[in-house]
């Protein structure tokens, strides 16, 4: 095995911290973070990652508070609660476990929620502002898989980046977020003729499709970065989209899964909490001064 396995528990520790400090000054100055979950329906899928937030909110001094709706709740209603989350001001983020139930369609949803609350950065002006290279609320798996590769070090302008899968919450935003570093960027998906091709022409593979074993040692460079970000339970096990062993004979530097891009994630989701509460904050002093 040659490559070096990258501590994903390390890098979210630090974040946490600096987390942690930034919740605190905020607290004192009345502002103390509080972000809220919605989840429809069949919670199995999400709720490892619910679980993760809930201990990640405590260790980020972050509130945290659970909501579960029944699968028969209707998209108005839906929307009416979002209202009323985005009227609260003591509600400072919100985050709308995905999968949905067919009714409900996620794009909507993600459009119901205020923009300064918008902790997945889901919310079309957010997206936005990632084609506009302004990160101000950045989807939280994108923003962790790039930073984790931004510890790495390898100079990101000129690098042969290839994205494997390109959803809307993970894969197009790390498109554009490595565009916006200098990386030349090559995007795979399902129509893809050969995705090895392009991986193994790439210094930094990021795989994001949810099928496990779906990259293989064969299909890199060798010396080049593996981002693994799938999560797929496997006989009681979770594990990547990656073959973990031959990759890593192979790669120079590869995300594990468990302990890589997860952990990140849920501490940038906090991150983005903190920001949203100080942007708030901002807002509504700026607000406040100007009826004086
Ligand atoms: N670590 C973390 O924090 C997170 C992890 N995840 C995990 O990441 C994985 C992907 O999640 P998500 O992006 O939401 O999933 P989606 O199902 O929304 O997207 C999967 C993507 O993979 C593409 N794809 C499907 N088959 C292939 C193939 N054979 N070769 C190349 N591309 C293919 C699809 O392309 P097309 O649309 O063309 O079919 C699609 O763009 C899952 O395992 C999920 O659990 C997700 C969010 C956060
Ligand atoms: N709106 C929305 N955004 C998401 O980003 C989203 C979602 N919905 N629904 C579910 C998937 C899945 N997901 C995970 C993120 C981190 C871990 C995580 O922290 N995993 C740890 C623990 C794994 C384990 O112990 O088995 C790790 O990888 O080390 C898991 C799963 C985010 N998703």
């Amino acid at each position: 095995m040659s490559a070096t396995i990258i501590d994903g528990k390390a890098l979210a520790q630090v974040k946490l911290d600096e987390t942690y400090a930034e919740a605190q000054r905020l607290s004192e100055a009345g502002w103390a973070p509080r972000l809220v979950s919605i989840s429809v329906g069949d919670v199995a899928a999400a709720e490892l990652y619910v679980r993760n937030q809930k201990k990640y909110a405590e260790k980020a001094g972050v509130a945290f508070e659970v909501r579960n709706y029944p699968e028969t709740i209707s998209l108005e209603q839906l929307q009416g609660v979002l209202a009323g989350l985005n009227a609260d001001p003591r509600v400072n983020g919100i985050i709308i476990q995905r999968p949905l139930p067919a009714h409900i369609p996620v794009k909507v949803l993600q459009k119901a929620v205020h923009p300064l609350k918008d902790v997945e950065g889901m919310h079309p002006s957010s997206i936005g502002n990632i084609v506009y290279n302004e990160l101000e609320l950045g989807p939280c798996t994108a923003v962790a898989a790039v930073e984790i590769l931004k510890s790495l070090p390898l100079q990101t302008e000129g690098l042969n980046v290839c994205v494997i899968g390109h959803s809307e919450i993970v894969g197009k935003p790390i498109a554009f977020l490595m565009m916006g570093l200098g990386a030349t960027v090559t995007v795979c998906h399902h129509m893809t003729r050969q995705v090895s091709v392009h991986s193994r022409a790439a210094d930094a593979v990021f795989v994001a499709v949810g099928k496990p074993g779906l990259v293989h040692g064969e299909m890199l460079k060798p010396g080049a970065a593996l981002i693994d970000i799938g999560i797929n339970r496997v006989e009681g096990r979770t594990v990547g989209d990656a073959d973990f062993d031959s990759c890593a004979e192979v790669a120079g530097w590869i995300t594990p899964v468990p302990g890589g891009v997860g952990p990140v994630t849920v501490s940038t989701l906090m991150n983005n909490a903190v920001r949203a509460t100080r942007m708030q904050m901002d807002h509504y002093r700026t607000t406040f001064a100007a009826a004086e």
